[in-house]
């Protein structure tokens, strides 16, 4: 295309819908917007607006690519973007976990999904370890004792860090930054993993099954994807396996746990203590964990950190960027080639 002073632009012939807003990475939107045909923002429109504005925009054509910075609760599936069939090529998302993500349908409809899984892996890893740390020290518990003018009440010599068995659930790039933080207290890992990693990779830790991490662990960490079948992975079967006394910390995602079984582990002391970044209702965790001081809460926060964010929104570009060069981004989480639309 000519432009006024008689050049060529190097505008791509790629029209971006960009849902919810980046918080660092605003110079490499704003660089992004000159290379692409047309961009339009849907900042943080409801999902009721978005399927509107979608429905509005898809005659025109020529959408190809959305990525998802934030904006509307739900799924992304047909519904939200069923009118860009046809001419959807790419979709990416600023998570690292994609359960609310239909990628089967994206990739009916022709299009590539990716997630963004690295940006935030050390956050997540040092607040997994926090909440480990918090837990051997009964942390929660101290605090608000002495808050309501307490000061040593009930409280017992804390377990030492060094030799602390610690179990991890799901040994990718999050499990392997929790193994190396906890390794530098002197904690003895576990893990168990749908792969058993090589000596290399492993780094010290032991390859176990999945029963001997819950019979073996003095902590269990889990760090999997809501994806692999772990729906409700630890019930009150698992939390009976798990050692008396035992804790657990979950920066994964809420319904990897059965709630209500673990509160009834935490009611009955098998499981003495919890660090949850996720619970299954967010924002709404069960009101016994509320109450519960011996329990960690943060608020789906673990990789909030400034790096981690702006790294994840730095990652979603650069996905885009390798489908419009390359034809497929690099975190690329399914396959649409060869789909006929
Ligand atoms: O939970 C946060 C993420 O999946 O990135």
């Amino acid at each position: 295309m000519a432009t006024a002073n008689g050049t060529t632009s190097t505008k791509s012939k790629h029209g971006v819908i960009v849902l919810g807003k980046t918080r660092f990475a605003n110079d490499e939107v704003a660089a992004f917007e000159k290379q692409h045909a047309k961009v339009a923002y849907f900042g943080n429109a409801s999902r009721a607006e978005v399927i509107a504005k979608v429905k509005e925009l898809a005659p025109e054509g020529g959408w190809t690519s959305v990525v998802k910075f934030g904006g509307p609760a739900g799924t992304v599936n047909e519904e939200l973007f069923g009118p860009l069939k046809g001419q959807l090529g790419f979709v990416g998302y600023i998570g690292a976990g994609f359960d609310s993500i239909d990628v089967d349908w994206l990739t009916s409809i022709g299009a590539w999904f990716s997630n963004a899984p690295t940006g935030v892996a050390d956050p997540v890893a040092t607040t997994a370890s926090m909440f480990v740390l918090m837990c051997t020290r009964n942390a929660v518990s101290a605090d608000l004792e002495i808050r309501k003018g307490g000061w040593r009440n009930g409280f017992d010599y804390a377990l030492d860090t060094r030799g602390l068995v610690v179990g991890i659930f799901g040994m990718g790039t999050i499990g392997k930054l929790t193994r190396d933080k906890l390794q530098g207290f002197g904690m003895k890992i576990l893990y168990h993993n749908r792969h058993h990693l090589s000596p290399e990779e492993e780094k010290g830790a032991e390859y176990v099954s999945f029963e001997d991490l819950l019979t073996r662990s003095q902590c269990i960490v889990l760090h999997c994807s809501l994806q692999q079948d772990n729906y409700h992975k630890f019930s009150d079967k698992e939390f009976a396996l798990m050692k008396k006394g035992s804790y657990i910390v979950n920066v994964s995602r809420g319904s990897v746990i059965d709630e209500e079984a673990l509160v009834r582990a935490l009611q009955s002391g098998h499981v003495a203590r919890a660090g949850l970044d996720c619970f299954e209702n967010e924002p709404h965790p069960h009101p016994y964990l509320l109450t519960c001081n011996r329990v960690a809460l943060y608020p789906h926060q673990a990789g909030a950190t400034h790096v981690g964010i702006y790294g994840k929104e730095k990652e979603v570009l650069n996905n885009l960027d390798d489908w419009v060069t390359k034809g497929k981004p690099r975190d690329a989480q399914n396959s649409p080639v060869g789909v006929k639309v």
